[in-house]
């Protein structure tokens, strides 16, 4: 990555259009930090912000977003590589830009640099852009893909592809480089329910409290009540696989998955129904988490080694920075991570759909 960031650093001036892909799911967690080191707060002209994977996103936030952007001066556009339409919209964004840049150049050649962060999207988008982009087809014959993987860091040199003729636009697809440091405690859970970082770099537990926090302040647990448990409690804890950093996740059966989905809906929503609490308020908040979680130890019959880290809950609203390498050294001290990584797993079964559609509070 610091390879990647120095190739990045060397071009960013010589291009004419700087093309951000950010997550529409977490538009501030996702930001390319490099682009915005030095002067936060007065975008570069030349940028222009695709939030990625829209489809995936809450539409009303998205739509806030976009206008948040274009409200602070920067061109910024909701986009799902997946889409034709949606690519079309871009492109025209795009050429429209680098013909502005190119005033009065007749028969002119942009050049694009793509940067974002991993697993955000970029290869995709490139790709959809040149098989759409007006280009000649013995031209699309010869040019190569970018790869595209739901894993990060497949991207590891800078290749050029011409998406556009009249004018002529390239675009040169960069690795995705991500800051070793967290803006704050929320950031490493994001990051990795997006996909952006592998789960093994962000301690189980820390993931867990997050869902159980996201979920707590959305309104669809509240309809999980009345839910029937059939079945053998006692196979649960075996049901549950353990994981590793390099081992896939399996299930024994779809039914398997679906009982233990069930079981923590269930005990979520009794939590959450026979709480007194005020959600809203943030000692209560993490009280009702407390809670849910010794509900789904005993659910799942995992021995309650591990207390809660009280500095969850306060980190929604709390600034202080964590680097992914504290996180290791905690989680290499945390000698209980089997019991707690077969508890969030469970939880992320039930509830990753859920937040996935959302993850509202970002930003
Ligand atoms: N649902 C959805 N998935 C998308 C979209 N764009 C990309 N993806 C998926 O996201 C994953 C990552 O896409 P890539 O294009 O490889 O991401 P990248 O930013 O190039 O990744 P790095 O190589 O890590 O830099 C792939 O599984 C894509 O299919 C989108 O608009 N919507």
């Amino acid at each position: 990555m610091a390879a990647a960031d120095r190739a990045i650093r060397a071009r960013l001036p010589l291009v004419d259009l700087v093309l951000e892909v950010r997550d529409a799911r977490v538009p501030a967690t996702s930001a390319f930090e490099l682009l915005h080191r030095r002067s936060p707060e007065e975008p570069d002209v030349r940028l222009l912000v695709a939030l990625n994977k829209a489809d995936l996103a809450d539409k009303s936030e998205t739509e806030k977003w976009v206008a948040f952007m274009k409200q602070r001066g920067c061109s910024c556009i909701a986009v799902n590589s997946h889409s034709r339409g949606s690519i079309n919209e871009l492109l025209n964004a795009v050429r429209g830009r680098i013909r502005e840049i190119k005033l009065g150049v007749s028969d002119c050649t942009g050049t694009v640099l793509l940067v974002g962060i991993p697993n955000v999207g970029k290869s995709a988008i490139i790709n959809a852009m040149h098989q759409i982009g007006r280009i000649g087809a013995a031209e699309k014959g010869k040019l190569k893909h970018a790869t595209v993987s739901s894993h990060p860091g497949e991207t590891r040199d800078i290749s050029g592809y011409k998406v556009a003729s009249h004018p002529n636009i390239y675009v040169l697809d960069t690795p995705g480089v991500l800051s070793p440091i967290f803006a704050n405690d929320e950031s490493g859970p994001r990051l990795v329910l997006t996909g952006a970082i592998k789960d093994s770099l962000v301690e189980e537990y820390e993931i867990a409290q997050f869902l159980l926090t996201v979920l707590n302040l959305r309104t669809e647990c509240r309809e999980w009540e009345n839910l029937n448990l059939d079945g053998d409690k006692s196979s649960f804890a075996d049901a549950i696989p353990t994981r590793s950093c390099h081992t896939k996740r399996q299930y024994s059966s779809d039914h398997t998955q679906d009982f233990i989905v069930r079981a923590v809906r269930q005990a979520l929503s009794e939590t959450i129904a026979s709480f007194q609490g005020d959600l809203g308020n943030e000692n209560d908040l993490r009280r009702l988490v407390e809670i849910q979680f010794t509900h789904l130890q005993n659910a799942f019959r995992i021995s309650a080694e591990t207390t809660l880290s009280s500095s969850f809950t306060s980190s929604i609203t709390n600034s202080s920075r964590t680097t992914i390498s504290t996180s290791n050294e905690a989680k290499a001290a945390n000698g209980s991570a089997s019991e707690n990584s077969r508890l969030v797993i469970a939880i992320l079964l039930s509830v990753r759909p859920n937040v996935l559609l959302s993850l509202r509070s970002d930003g």
